[in-house]
């Protein structure tokens, strides 16, 4: 994108994500025009986790703004996987639809992979297929998990190149983890993935220029762990038990963000960092996935 869009220690995610979604809007009428149909993301949810609920409401609302088809399917707590893969099925078969995605998690009981598998990997617009994950291990084009491919745009974003920097990403989740690990490769970074079960975490973690913190765990990463003039990206989103008087505990992320931020270069807050930018990279992956089915040349700003 150019250029930090904010010169504070605090990286505005909300407002990255917010630039983010313009440009992906900007691009529909071209498409829309050149195809005779609007993007199309398919969205499907099955049971009615509350957060999962707030999520899925988020990408219609955002979709629609963008100029997109939106699409939504809801499926009881009490489906059946073969009728989740079914569903799967009509929409990898449906020509209006460029982007699928089966929000996470799923009611206990069915298998998370056998679903993702069922995703045409051209529509795989969360990444998390296969096919793509391989690509992206390979250096191929791949459609890329959303909050990594943030990530990595809030880290461009405000170091420009990162060839060489030392990185350390915690949590070795395939959502997460794996795949910022080979983002940051792919960028020529020295790339750590710890995980729970590293020696010495907080030495590590001291060596880093960049810090990628994806564990679940509210606050873990102290400030004393960090190097002075650390870029860190935290991905968590933890709620902590209501204090006196509080009806709702406090959102905070993974990294003590009190102690942290005097020490870092640059930081991203929670919320406002890393979340907002899972929505807007969908919808940009679902515009990528809508002109690579349409055999048609990306936009390159997105
Ligand atoms: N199929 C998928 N399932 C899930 C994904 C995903 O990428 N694909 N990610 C998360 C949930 N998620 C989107 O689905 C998501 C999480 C958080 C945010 C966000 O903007 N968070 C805000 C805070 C929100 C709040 O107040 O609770 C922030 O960090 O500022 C957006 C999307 C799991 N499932």
């Amino acid at each position: 994108m150019g250029g930090a869009i904010i010169d504070s220690i605090i990286i505005d995610g909300k407002a990255f994500a917010a630039i983010l979604r313009e440009k992906v809007a900007s691009h529909v009428p071209a498409f829309t025009s050149a195809t005779g149909r609007a993007p199309g993301l398919a969205v499907i949810l099955v049971g009615d986790d509350p957060a999962s609920n707030v999520y899925v409401a988020s990408k219609h609302k955002a979709t629609i703004a963008a100029g997109m088809q939106s699409f939504e399917h809801r499926l009881p707590a009490t489906a059946t996987q073969n009728q989740l893969i079914d569903l799967v099925q009509k929409l990898n078969a449906d020509e209006n639809v460029d982007g699928i995605l089966v929000q996470l998690p799923l009611p206990g009981g069915m298998d998370d992979k056998a679903v993702i598998a069922a995703i045409n990997p051209e529509k795989d617009v969360d990444g998390f297929h296969v096919v793509n994950a391989g690509k992206l291990a390979v250096g191929e084009d791949a459609l890329v998990p959303c909050t990594p491919l943030g990530c990595l745009m809030l880290l461009k974003d405000r170091m420009g190149d990162l060839s060489g920097q030392e990185a350390v990403i915690i949590g070795r989740s395939n959502i997460v983890g794996k795949p910022m690990a080979q983002l940051l490769l792919n960028e020529n970074c020295t790339v750590t993935l710890a995980h729970s079960r590293t020696r010495d975490l907080e030495n590590v973690v001291r060596r880093a220029d960049i810090v990628v913190a994806a564990v679940g765990r509210a606050e873990m990463v102290k400030g004393s762990w960090l190097k002075p003039g650390a870029v860190v990206i935290d991905v968590g989103i933890n709620r902590l038990a209501p204090a006196d008087g509080e009806a709702k505990g406090r959102l905070v992320g993974d990294v003590d963000f009190a102690e942290a931020a005097p020490l870092s270069r640059a930081i991203t807050p929670v919320p406002g960092g890393v979340g907002p930018m899972t929505i807007a990279c969908l919808l940009r992956n679902c515009l990528v996935a809508a002109y690579r089915r349409a055999g048609l040349t990306q936009p390159k700003d997105i």
